[in-house]
């Protein structure tokens, strides 16, 4: 399969989900979260969901990293060039919904790429070796090339990995764990 018909199946499998299994499969990956050690890290980016298109609620995320008191990131997405900025989400910062409906900040604190210790992504479908097919723009490749190699690229997932080859192409970035409500791939 390609990418196009990954994208297109997984939308739909994701179109099919509950209200209530999208509740329970968000706190089971945010509770898999915790088993991986990756908490004692400073910087956190983290994709505000776009519940129109029945994303993993990430607000149980949330709640676990202000928690531990960590530093978080949310971004804006720009569709003229296909890149985002990000800014440090604070108590008093105001989130708008853009015509995507993406949960934005209106603005705030930025923050670059570098300084980036660990980035939570949201993707479609992904394979054994930590390849990740998203919506296709390309935001996630571009951003995940400005961040240090060091920083750890974690993808979240409702389902489990997928068996179909997909074409990979020199930009793809590779994710280190992918995290689905039943496991956590390492790769
Ligand atoms: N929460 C969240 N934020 C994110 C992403 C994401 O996947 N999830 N992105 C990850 O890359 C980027 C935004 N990517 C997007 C790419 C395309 C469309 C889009 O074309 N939407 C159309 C059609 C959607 C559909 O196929 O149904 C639309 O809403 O009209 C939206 C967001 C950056 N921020
Ligand atoms: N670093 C980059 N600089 C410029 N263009 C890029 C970069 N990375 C990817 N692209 C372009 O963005 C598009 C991304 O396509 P791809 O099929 O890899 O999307 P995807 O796997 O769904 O990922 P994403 O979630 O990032 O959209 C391609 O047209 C690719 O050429």
């Amino acid at each position: 399969m390609n990418k196009a018909q990954l994208r297109k199946m997984y939308k739909q499998l994701r179109a099919n989900l509950t209200t209530d299994q999208i509740e329970e499969f968000s706190l089971a990956i945010a509770n898999q979260l915790l088993s991986l050690k990756i908490w004692n890290h400073t910087f956190y980016h983290l994709f505000l969901t776009i519940e129109e298109q029945k994303e993993i609620n990430t607000d149980y995320i949330l709640n676990i990293l202000s928690g531990k008191d960590k530093n978080i990131i949310i971004s804006k997405s720009h569709f003229e060039d296909y890149s985002m900025t990000h800014y440090l989400l604070m108590d008093n910062t105001r989130i708008k919904k853009n015509k995507y409906n993406i949960p934005e900040p209106v603005d705030g604190i930025e923050i670059q790429p570098t300084q980036l210790d660990v980035v939570f992504i949201p993707l479609l479908a992904f394979d054994a070796t930590g390849h990740r097919v998203g919506y296709g723009k390309g935001f996630y490749d571009r951003f995940l090339a400005q961040c240090k190699p060091e920083t750890l690229k974690i993808g979240l997932s409702f389902f489990e990995v997928t068996d179909a080859p997909f074409e990979v192409l020199d930009n793809d970035i590779k994710l280190d764990y992918c995290v689905t409500p039943d496991q956590v791939y390492a790769f």
